[in-house]
C-alpha cells in the first residue's frame, strides 16, 4: 500500500508519516529528496540565481511566483526522478510518501491521500522560532494549490490528539486490507 501524506507547512506531515514508519512503512520524503535534487543541480541554480544557498534562494524565490517556478523546473525533473528510483527499489511494499506539493507534482501512485490541515496561526505558533513570520507568510502563498484531498487530519490540537485520530485511521486502514 502507498499513502501520501500532503499539506501545506508545519501542518504536521512528518508526525504523520512517522506514525506509519514506525508500523514497517518505507518512509520517502519529497522534501528531501528535493534538498538532494538541489545539490545535484548547484552549478545551474549558482548560474541562474547568483548563490546556491538553500536559505538565501528561500528568501528569493517565496518571494516570487515567477522565480519558485524557475528553481522547480531546475530541481523537479531530478527529484522526481529520485522519487521513481526510490519507488522501484521498495516495490511491493508497504510505503508513506511525504509530499507537500504532492498535487503540483502529478504523484498519482498513492493508494491513500492523507491532508494534514491546520489553522494559520497554529502554523506561525510552530514555526516562530525557525522562520520569520513574512516568509511564512510567502510560503503559505506559494502553497495556496494545496488543497485538502483524500482523509482530511485536523492537527489543531495536542500530539495526543494526532495520535488518537492517526490509531483510527490506521484501524480503518487495516480492516480494509
Ligand atoms: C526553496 C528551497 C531551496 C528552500 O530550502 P530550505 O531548506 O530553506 O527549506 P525547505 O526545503 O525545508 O522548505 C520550507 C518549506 O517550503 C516548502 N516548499 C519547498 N518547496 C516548495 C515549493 N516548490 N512550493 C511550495 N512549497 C515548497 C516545504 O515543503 C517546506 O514546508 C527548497 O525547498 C527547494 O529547493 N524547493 C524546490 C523543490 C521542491 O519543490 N521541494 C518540495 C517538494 S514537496
Ligand atoms: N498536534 C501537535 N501539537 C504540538 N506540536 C505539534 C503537533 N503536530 C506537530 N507538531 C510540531 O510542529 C512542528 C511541525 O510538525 P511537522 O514537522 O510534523 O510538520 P511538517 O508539515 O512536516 O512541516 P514541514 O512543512 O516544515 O516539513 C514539529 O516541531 C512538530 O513536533
Amino acid at each position: 500500500m502507498v499513502i501520501c501524506v500532503t499539506g501545506k507547512i508545519a501542518t504536521g506531515k512528518s508526525t504523520v508519516s512517522q506514525f506509519f514508519a514506525q508500523r514497517g512503512f518505507e518512509y520517502i520524503n519529497v522534501d528531501k529528496l528535493g534538498h538532494i535534487a538541489f545539490e545535484m543541480n548547484k552549478e545551474n541554480i549558482k548560474q541562474t540565481f547568483g548563490t546556491c544557498d538553500r536559505k538565501e534562494i528561500a528568501k528569493i524565490v517565496f518571494a516570487d511566483p515567477q522565480k519558485l517556478k524557475l528553481l522547480e523546473s531546475i530541481v523537479h525533473p531530478t527529484m522526481m526522478r529520485l522519487l521513481k528510483d526510490e519507488l522501484e527499489t521498495r516495490k511491493g511494499k508497504d510505503i508513506v510518501i511525504e509530499a507537500a506539493i504532492k498535487r503540483r507534482l502529478g504523484i498519482d501512485c498513492c493508494d491513500i491521500t492523507i491532508t494534514v490541515v491546520c489553522d494559520k496561526k497554529v502554523i506561525k505558533e510552530r514555526l516562530k522560532e525557525r522562520y520569520d513570520e513574512d516568509l511564512v507568510e510567502e510560503i503559505l502563498e506559494r502553497q495556496s494549490d494545496i488543497e485538502p484531498e483524500g482523509i482530511v487530519i485536523e492537527n489543531n490540537s495536542s500530539l495526543e490528539e494526532l495520535q488518537s485520530q492517526l490509531e483510527k485511521i490506521y484501524q480503518q486502514i487495516k480492516a480494509k486490507g
